[in-house]
């Protein structure tokens, strides 16, 4: 796959997994198609999950559980950090198979596979450590806590980071000692089955991690599931809500990873080369479509045609084309329905009012093999107002909406004037400012002047209708692990009959 050139792969595998092996389904609801959004290309034809076949991957998961619950924390840790290993040495196949079904280029795609690695590299780490509390009682007695893990539990996941989103679901999942079984979305099936493979390599007992491919009756059937424990969802707050109606019928936990309309703030005491960066990380990685992208961008006005026009000039030299080649730095929209969604808000701002001041229109690549994939220029909007639907609602697209601002109090109210709070960030030198308008700002994660970067150390998550709980991080132990105590009698015991 590494030395592969856009407009030639094609899934000849099955593309679930179960018990340690790539298996077709023994039940369908329905068939999917995957494409290569660069071409256009149909890539596979796959058969979506029915009851049965998720029965047996919750079936294949509990055997799973009963070894791996069992094991040392230095023993997962060793299975982690292997298949780490194995990530790193093949980041160049996995980025590759990432930028043929996902589009986003492929010296982004080996960005989100470091950040993947590092992932498994640092939960291992907190596995080999995870311990409970020995509490002293009146009179010898005492008691402790054990951090025991959940059970099987499932990922569901969006398709605008297919291989991370894998990751940073089972790694902390089979950290703490739980089974995992993933569900991709299905317009990007294809890499999970890689990290599974990886996984199985690495010495992680058959059924450890599943894949079952389909789309919402699939992902049904699972959420409903009496034997699944938790739920990890990452998509859109529609269907986030649906997750939760599922998962209080059951009472279970779950960790919803949802959409956001996050506010990037450029006070006039920047350092404006980093803020125009800043501005450009905030809104063009994976042409756009990232739930945290920091799509408001307010200017204060003393700057604001500097800052815009440096802006425009960095973004019509982005590089758009074939995302197999090393200088692209923008690929293809995911599909043909979400390409002329985001075109259909371009054209409503302008018909609101908003100033296109480049991009916005759809891009036909000179090579010809690369004429029928989803592309669109990068867009920058200026003249917007807060009351704009291309500002008030998440987007997905290569669209970036400037606005600009007086005050500090001023910009604050109307950044936190959104039913969103994944994401905020903040350009300034100021460093009291810095901190007191973080402080200030209802996002779950606040960027202080930079934007967009995933260091797993640090917890992800949102605010407000973003969702709630946590990915990355020493906290994501505790959403998928539960805490038992034990209390130990040493004398007689003292009845109340
Ligand atoms: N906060 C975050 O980390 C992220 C959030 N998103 C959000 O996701 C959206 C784009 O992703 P999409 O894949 O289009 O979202 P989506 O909500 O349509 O689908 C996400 C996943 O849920 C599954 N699904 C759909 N209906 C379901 C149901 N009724 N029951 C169980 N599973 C179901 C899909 O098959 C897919 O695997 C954007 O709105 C974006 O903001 C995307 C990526 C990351
Ligand atoms: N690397 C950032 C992840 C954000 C998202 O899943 O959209």
């Amino acid at each position: 796959v590494a030395a592969m050139s856009t407009g030639t792969f094609v899934v000849s595998q099955p593309l679930n997994y179960r018990g340690g092996a790539r298996v077709e389904p023994v039940d369908a609801s329905g068939t999917e198609k995957a494409f290569e959004p660069a071409t256009g290309r149909v890539i596979a034809t796959f058969a979506c999950s029915g009851e049965k076949e998720v029965n047996l991957a919750v079936e294949n998961a509990k055997a799973a559980f009963k070894l791996w619950s069992k094991k040392s924390g230095l023993e997962r840790c060793q299975v982690l950090l292997e298949a780490a290993r194995i990530i790193k040495e093949r980041k160049d196949e996995i980025a590759t198979v990432e930028t043929i079904n996902n589009g986003k280029s492929i010296f982004e795609a080996r960005l989100d596979v470091d950040t993947c690695w590092q992932c498994l590299e640092y939960y291992a780490g907190l596995a080999a450590s995870m311990a409970g509390e020995h509490i002293q009682l009146p009179g010898g007695s005492f008691g402790y806590t054990r951090r025991e893990p959940l059970g099987v539990c499932v990922g569901i996941g969006a398709w605008n980071y297919p291989f991370q989103i894998a990751c940073w679901k089972s790694a902390p999942a089979l950290a703490c000692g739980n089974a995992m079984i993933f569900k991709p979305s299905p317009f990007t099936p294809v890499s999970a089955l890689l990290l599974a493979e990886i996984y199985t390599k690495a010495g992680a007992p058959p059924g450890l991690f599943n894949v079952v491919q389909g789309g919402a009756a699939t992902g049904q059937f699972l959420c409903h599931h009496r034997e699944v424990a938790k739920i990890s969802f990452t998509g859109s707050v529609p269907t986030g809500v649906k997750i939760m109606e599922m998962s209080a019928k059951g009472v279970k936990p779950i960790t919803l990873e949802l959409g956001g309309k996050s506010p990037l703030i450029i006070f006039s005491d920047c350092n404006m080369e980093n803020a125009v960066k800043g501005a450009l990380m905030a809104n063009f990685l994976t042409q756009g479509q990232v739930c945290c992208n920091g799509t408001r961008v307010f200017v204060q006005k003393e700057i604001a045609d500097k800052f815009i026009n440096e802006v425009v000039k960095q973004t019509q030299k982005i590089k758009l084309g074939d995302p197999l080649l090393e200088d692209t730095r923008m690929g293809p929209l995911i599909n043909a329905p979400h390409l002329e969604r985001v075109l259909g808000f371009v054209k409503l701002a302008k018909e609101q009012g908003a100033t296109v001041l480049c991009g916005g229109e759809v891009y036909v690549p000179e090579d010809p093999k690369l004429k029928h994939g989803y592309y669109m220029t990068p867009c920058v909007l200026t003249n917007c107002r807060d009351d704009m639907t291309c500002v008030k609602e998440e987007i997905f697209g290569p669209v970036m909406s400037i606005l600009t601002f007086g005050t500090e109090a001023e910009v604050l109210e109307r950044a936190n004037d959104t039913t969103f709070g994944l994401a905020a960030g903040v350009f300034t030198r100021d460093i009291q400012r810095a901190h007191r308008v973080a402080a200030e700002l209802q996002a779950g994660t606040c960027y202080i002047n930079n934007y967009n970067v995933s260091p797993v150390e640090l917890p992800f998550g949102g605010y407000k209708k973003s969702g709630f709980g946590r990915e990355n991080g020493r906290v994501t132990i505790e959403y998928y692990s539960q805490l038992k105590t034990v209390c130990v009698e040493m004398g007689d015991v003292e009845s109340a009959f």
